[in-house]
Protein backbone atom coordinates (compact mmCIF):
# COMPACT_ATOMS: atom_id res chain seq x y z
CA UNK A 1 0.00 0.00 0.00
CA UNK A 2 1.27 3.82 -0.87
CA UNK A 3 0.11 6.96 -0.04
CA UNK A 4 0.99 9.95 -2.44
CA UNK A 5 0.55 13.34 -3.09
CA UNK A 6 -1.71 14.12 -6.46
CA UNK A 7 -2.56 17.96 -5.48
CA UNK A 8 0.11 19.44 -3.36
CA UNK A 9 -2.02 22.23 -1.66
CA UNK A 10 -5.07 21.99 -4.00
CA UNK A 11 -7.20 23.39 -1.00
CA UNK A 12 -6.11 26.63 0.99
CA UNK A 13 -9.13 25.91 3.23
CA UNK A 14 -11.28 23.10 3.66
CA UNK A 15 -11.26 20.47 1.02
CA UNK A 16 -13.81 17.73 0.75
CA UNK A 17 -16.48 15.97 -1.28
CA UNK A 18 -13.96 14.37 -3.52
CA UNK A 19 -16.13 12.43 -6.69
CA UNK A 20 -14.28 10.68 -9.31
CA UNK A 21 -15.99 11.51 -12.46
CA UNK A 22 -15.83 8.73 -14.68
CA UNK A 23 -16.49 9.76 -18.08
CA UNK A 24 -13.62 12.26 -17.91
CA UNK A 25 -11.22 10.31 -15.65
CA UNK A 26 -11.26 13.29 -13.22
CA UNK A 27 -11.43 14.30 -9.74
CA UNK A 28 -13.19 16.57 -8.43
CA UNK A 29 -13.46 18.37 -4.79
CA UNK A 30 -14.55 21.30 -2.90
CA UNK A 31 -12.85 24.43 -1.33
CA UNK A 32 -15.44 25.17 1.08
CA UNK A 33 -14.39 28.05 2.51
CA UNK A 34 -12.85 29.48 -0.31
CA UNK A 35 -15.93 28.97 -2.24
CA UNK A 36 -13.94 26.85 -4.91
CA UNK A 37 -14.81 23.77 -6.87
CA UNK A 38 -11.57 22.00 -8.30
CA UNK A 39 -11.23 19.33 -11.24
CA UNK A 40 -7.78 17.48 -11.28
CA UNK A 41 -7.02 15.69 -14.65
CA UNK A 42 -5.62 12.38 -13.96
CA UNK A 43 -4.54 11.91 -17.33
CA UNK A 44 -2.52 15.07 -17.37
CA UNK A 45 -2.12 15.99 -14.11
CA UNK A 46 -3.97 19.37 -13.90
CA UNK A 47 -6.02 21.19 -11.61
CA UNK A 48 -8.64 23.78 -12.29
CA UNK A 49 -10.87 25.80 -10.25
CA UNK A 50 -13.87 27.70 -10.30
CA UNK A 51 -14.48 30.57 -8.12
CA UNK A 52 -18.29 30.66 -6.52
CA UNK A 53 -19.21 33.55 -4.43
CA UNK A 54 -20.41 31.85 -1.07
CA UNK A 55 -19.32 28.69 0.52
CA UNK A 56 -19.54 25.47 -1.38
CA UNK A 57 -19.87 22.27 0.42
CA UNK A 58 -20.03 19.75 -2.30
CA UNK A 59 -19.82 19.09 -6.03
CA UNK A 60 -21.42 16.62 -8.12
CA UNK A 61 -22.16 15.91 -11.53
CA UNK A 62 -25.51 16.18 -13.63
CA UNK A 63 -26.70 13.37 -16.37
CA UNK A 64 -27.90 16.30 -17.91
CA UNK A 65 -24.41 18.32 -18.25
CA UNK A 66 -22.98 20.67 -15.74
CA UNK A 67 -22.99 19.96 -11.73
CA UNK A 68 -24.81 20.43 -8.39
CA UNK A 69 -23.53 22.04 -5.56
CA UNK A 70 -24.28 22.80 -2.22
CA UNK A 71 -23.70 27.42 -2.19
CA UNK A 72 -24.06 28.77 0.64
CA UNK A 73 -27.74 27.23 1.68
CA UNK A 74 -28.79 26.90 -1.71
CA UNK A 75 -28.95 23.70 -3.71
CA UNK A 76 -27.34 25.28 -7.19
CA UNK A 77 -26.74 24.43 -10.41
CA UNK A 78 -23.58 25.01 -12.28
CA UNK A 79 -22.22 25.34 -15.62
CA UNK A 80 -18.43 25.31 -15.29
CA UNK A 81 -17.86 26.65 -19.26
CA UNK A 82 -20.00 29.36 -19.22
CA UNK A 83 -19.00 29.92 -15.25
CA UNK A 84 -22.81 30.47 -14.79
CA UNK A 85 -24.87 28.92 -11.06
CA UNK A 86 -28.56 28.92 -11.07
CA UNK A 87 -30.08 28.44 -7.51
CA UNK A 88 -32.74 25.94 -7.54
CA UNK A 89 -33.75 25.81 -3.43
CA UNK A 90 -33.01 27.68 -0.93
CA UNK A 91 -32.76 25.75 2.97
CA UNK A 92 -32.86 27.30 6.31
CA UNK A 93 -33.97 30.39 5.72
CA UNK A 94 -33.89 31.04 9.71
CA UNK A 95 -30.93 30.09 10.85
CA UNK A 96 -27.27 30.69 10.42
CA UNK A 97 -26.33 27.58 8.54
CA UNK A 98 -24.80 26.30 5.52
CA UNK A 99 -24.67 23.32 2.94
CA UNK A 100 -21.83 20.86 3.86
CA UNK A 101 -21.50 17.44 2.50
CA UNK A 102 -23.73 16.14 -0.24
CA UNK A 103 -23.88 13.11 -2.98
CA UNK A 104 -26.58 11.20 -5.31
CA UNK A 105 -27.85 7.82 -3.96
CA UNK A 106 -28.35 5.04 -6.45
CA UNK A 107 -31.60 6.03 -8.18
CA UNK A 108 -29.85 9.85 -8.88
CA UNK A 109 -31.93 11.55 -6.20
CA UNK A 110 -29.23 14.43 -4.01
CA UNK A 111 -28.67 14.25 -0.44
CA UNK A 112 -27.16 17.19 1.42
CA UNK A 113 -27.11 18.48 4.87
CA UNK A 114 -26.10 21.65 6.24
CA UNK A 115 -24.26 22.57 10.06
CA UNK A 116 -24.31 25.93 11.80
CA UNK A 117 -20.76 28.49 11.06
CA UNK A 118 -17.82 27.20 12.71
CA UNK A 119 -16.03 29.68 14.67
CA UNK A 120 -12.71 27.48 14.66
CA UNK A 121 -13.05 24.02 13.62
CA UNK A 122 -15.78 21.83 15.15
CA UNK A 123 -16.56 24.43 17.22
CA UNK A 124 -20.22 25.36 16.86
CA UNK A 125 -23.77 25.89 17.96
CA UNK A 126 -24.74 22.55 18.08
CA UNK A 127 -28.51 20.85 16.03
CA UNK A 128 -28.77 23.74 13.88
CA UNK A 129 -28.42 21.68 10.82
CA UNK A 130 -30.99 19.66 8.64
CA UNK A 131 -30.68 16.33 6.61
CA UNK A 132 -32.55 17.34 2.90
CA UNK A 133 -33.23 15.53 -0.86
CA UNK A 134 -33.30 16.87 -3.83
CA UNK A 135 -35.33 14.25 -5.83
CA UNK A 136 -35.53 14.07 -9.50
CA UNK A 137 -38.16 16.29 -10.21
CA UNK A 138 -36.55 18.72 -8.31
CA UNK A 139 -38.27 18.91 -5.37
CA UNK A 140 -37.10 19.07 -1.71
CA UNK A 141 -37.83 16.87 1.28
CA UNK A 142 -36.22 17.60 4.70
CA UNK A 143 -35.23 14.29 6.30
CA UNK A 144 -34.25 14.74 10.06
CA UNK A 145 -33.37 18.02 11.70
CA UNK A 146 -31.44 19.31 15.02
CA UNK A 147 -28.80 18.07 13.02
CA UNK A 148 -24.63 19.58 14.31
CA UNK A 149 -22.33 19.17 11.34
CA UNK A 150 -23.89 16.88 8.35
CA UNK A 151 -21.44 14.95 6.69
CA UNK A 152 -20.51 11.88 5.16
CA UNK A 153 -22.90 9.68 3.33
CA UNK A 154 -22.86 6.13 1.65
CA UNK A 155 -25.53 3.60 0.84
CA UNK A 156 -24.93 0.08 0.80
CA UNK A 157 -24.52 -2.89 -1.84
CA UNK A 158 -27.82 -4.09 -1.75
CA UNK A 159 -29.32 -0.37 -1.91
CA UNK A 160 -31.36 -1.26 1.44
CA UNK A 161 -29.15 0.78 3.63
CA UNK A 162 -28.40 4.50 4.03
CA UNK A 163 -25.15 5.71 5.90
CA UNK A 164 -25.19 8.84 7.45
CA UNK A 165 -22.33 10.96 10.02
CA UNK A 166 -23.13 13.98 11.70
CA UNK A 167 -19.86 14.40 13.29
CA UNK A 168 -19.98 15.82 16.49
CA UNK A 169 -22.00 12.99 18.19
CA UNK A 170 -19.32 11.04 16.35
CA UNK A 171 -21.47 8.33 15.07
CA UNK A 172 -22.11 6.75 11.51
CA UNK A 173 -26.01 6.52 11.79
CA UNK A 174 -27.67 3.34 9.55
CA UNK A 175 -31.12 3.75 8.44
CA UNK A 176 -33.75 1.83 6.43
CA UNK A 177 -33.57 3.37 2.33
CA UNK A 178 -36.37 2.50 0.60
CA UNK A 179 -34.99 3.70 -3.03
CA UNK A 180 -38.05 4.02 -5.00
CA UNK A 181 -39.77 6.15 -2.11
CA UNK A 182 -36.45 8.17 -0.69
CA UNK A 183 -37.65 7.81 2.51
CA UNK A 184 -35.13 6.69 5.63
CA UNK A 185 -36.49 5.10 8.24
CA UNK A 186 -35.21 2.87 11.86
CA UNK A 187 -31.87 4.97 12.50
CA UNK A 188 -29.37 3.02 14.85
CA UNK A 189 -25.89 3.66 15.29
CA UNK A 190 -23.46 1.71 12.99
CA UNK A 191 -20.53 3.13 13.95
CA UNK A 192 -19.61 4.81 17.18
CA UNK A 193 -16.50 6.69 17.38
CA UNK A 194 -16.71 6.67 21.42
CA UNK A 195 -16.32 9.02 24.53
CA UNK A 196 -13.95 12.13 24.49
CA UNK A 197 -10.88 9.83 25.25
CA UNK A 198 -10.71 8.51 21.64
CA UNK A 199 -11.12 11.57 20.26
CA UNK A 200 -7.09 12.15 20.36
CA UNK A 201 -6.68 8.86 17.94
CA UNK A 202 -10.09 8.64 15.84
CA UNK A 203 -10.73 11.99 15.53
CA UNK A 204 -14.10 13.03 14.11
CA UNK A 205 -16.07 11.13 11.36
CA UNK A 206 -16.03 13.05 8.15
CA UNK A 207 -16.49 11.89 4.73
CA UNK A 208 -17.21 8.65 3.71
CA UNK A 209 -17.40 5.98 0.56
CA UNK A 210 -17.60 2.14 0.59
CA UNK A 211 -16.15 -0.77 -0.81
CA UNK A 212 -17.53 -3.50 -2.97
CA UNK A 213 -17.44 -5.58 -0.59
CA UNK A 214 -20.04 -2.97 1.83
CA UNK A 215 -17.41 -2.01 4.46
CA UNK A 216 -17.15 2.09 5.09
CA UNK A 217 -14.47 3.90 4.60
CA UNK A 218 -14.68 6.77 6.73
CA UNK A 219 -12.04 10.02 7.37
CA UNK A 220 -11.34 10.94 10.41
CA UNK A 221 -11.09 14.64 10.82
CA UNK A 222 -8.31 15.73 13.40
CA UNK A 223 -6.99 12.29 13.30
CA UNK A 224 -4.83 12.21 9.89
CA UNK A 225 -6.54 8.52 8.65
CA UNK A 226 -8.91 6.84 7.03
CA UNK A 227 -10.52 3.70 8.53
CA UNK A 228 -12.21 0.93 7.20
CA UNK A 229 -15.32 -0.34 9.17
CA UNK A 230 -17.18 -2.94 9.61
CA UNK A 231 -20.64 -1.23 9.62
CA UNK A 232 -22.49 -4.74 10.65
CA UNK A 233 -20.57 -4.96 13.66
CA UNK A 234 -19.00 -1.62 14.15
CA UNK A 235 -15.23 -2.51 14.70
CA UNK A 236 -12.70 -0.76 12.95
CA UNK A 237 -10.75 -3.31 10.24
CA UNK A 238 -8.16 -0.97 8.66
CA UNK A 239 -6.70 2.08 8.94
CA UNK A 240 -4.47 4.37 6.85
CA UNK A 241 -2.42 7.60 7.47
CA UNK A 242 -1.65 10.82 6.30
CA UNK A 243 0.62 13.28 6.55
CA UNK A 244 -1.72 15.97 7.54
CA UNK A 245 -4.17 15.81 10.63
CA UNK A 246 -7.56 17.43 8.84
CA UNK A 247 -8.61 14.52 6.67
CA UNK A 248 -11.97 15.00 5.43
CA UNK A 249 -13.31 12.53 2.98
CA UNK A 250 -12.74 10.06 0.82
CA UNK A 251 -13.60 8.28 -2.63
CA UNK A 252 -12.75 5.39 -5.10
CA UNK A 253 -11.52 6.39 -8.31
CA UNK A 254 -8.94 5.55 -11.05
CA UNK A 255 -9.49 3.21 -14.17
CA UNK A 256 -10.62 0.09 -12.16
CA UNK A 257 -12.03 2.09 -8.85
CA UNK A 258 -9.00 0.50 -6.46
CA UNK A 259 -7.34 4.25 -6.02
CA UNK A 260 -8.72 5.80 -2.59
CA UNK A 261 -8.42 9.76 -3.12
CA UNK A 262 -8.54 11.61 0.06
CA UNK A 263 -9.02 15.48 0.68
CA UNK A 264 -8.01 17.33 4.09
CA UNK A 265 -8.44 20.39 4.98
CA UNK A 266 -5.42 23.37 6.07
CA UNK A 267 -8.21 25.59 8.25
CA UNK A 268 -7.59 26.01 11.59
CA UNK A 269 -4.08 25.63 11.59
CA UNK A 270 -1.57 28.60 11.93
CA UNK A 271 1.09 29.56 9.25
CA UNK A 272 3.64 28.46 11.62
CA UNK A 273 2.19 25.43 12.12
CA UNK A 274 1.48 24.74 8.56
CA UNK A 275 4.77 25.70 7.69
CA UNK A 276 6.57 23.20 10.32
CA UNK A 277 3.98 20.65 10.82
CA UNK A 278 2.13 20.01 8.44
CA UNK A 279 3.09 21.20 4.77
CA UNK A 280 0.65 18.71 2.97
CA UNK A 281 -2.38 20.25 4.78
CA UNK A 282 -5.38 20.76 2.02
CA UNK A 283 -3.26 18.44 -0.45
CA UNK A 284 -4.97 15.57 -1.93
CA UNK A 285 -3.86 12.29 -1.76
CA UNK A 286 -4.02 8.82 -3.35
CA UNK A 287 -4.15 5.59 -1.99
CA UNK A 288 -2.83 2.47 -4.14
CA UNK A 289 -2.34 -0.98 -3.33
CA UNK A 290 -5.48 -1.51 -1.08
CA UNK A 291 -6.65 -5.00 -2.69
CA UNK A 292 -9.72 -3.52 -2.59
CA UNK A 293 -12.97 -1.66 -4.74
CA UNK A 294 -15.06 0.76 -4.61
CA UNK A 295 -17.80 1.39 -7.93
CA UNK A 296 -18.82 4.59 -10.11
CA UNK A 297 -20.19 7.11 -7.77
CA UNK A 298 -23.67 8.21 -8.78
CA UNK A 299 -24.88 11.66 -10.46
CA UNK A 300 -28.13 13.85 -10.12
CA UNK A 301 -30.33 12.16 -12.84
CA UNK A 302 -32.92 15.38 -12.10
O1 LIG B 1 -15.24 18.94 6.26
C1 LIG B 1 -16.32 19.13 6.79
O2 LIG B 1 -17.24 18.37 6.69
C2 LIG B 1 -16.56 20.39 7.60
O3 LIG B 1 -16.95 21.38 6.73
C3 LIG B 1 -15.38 20.80 8.40
O4 LIG B 1 -15.65 21.97 9.05
C4 LIG B 1 -14.82 19.75 9.32
O5 LIG B 1 -14.76 18.52 8.72
C5 LIG B 1 -15.43 19.64 10.69
O6 LIG B 1 -14.97 20.70 11.45
C6 LIG B 1 -15.11 18.37 11.43
O7 LIG B 1 -16.07 17.41 11.22
ZN1 LIG C 1 -17.05 16.71 5.68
Amino acid sequence: MSVTVVVKNGASTVGEGPHWDEATQTLLYVDILAGDVHRWNSVTGQDEKIHLDASVGFVTPCRKGGYMVGLGKSLAHMNWEANAVTNLQEVDLEKNTRFNDGKCDPSGRLWAGTMGMETKPTVLEHYQGSLYSLEKDGTLKTHLDKISISNGLAWSEDNRTMFYIDSIPRKVYAFDFDITTGEISNQRTAVDFGGPDTIESLGFPDGMTSDTEGKLWVACYSAGKVVQFDCETGKELRSVEFPAKKTTSCCFGGKNFDELYVTCAKTGLTEEEFQTQQPLAGSVFKVTGLGVKGKPMYVYEG
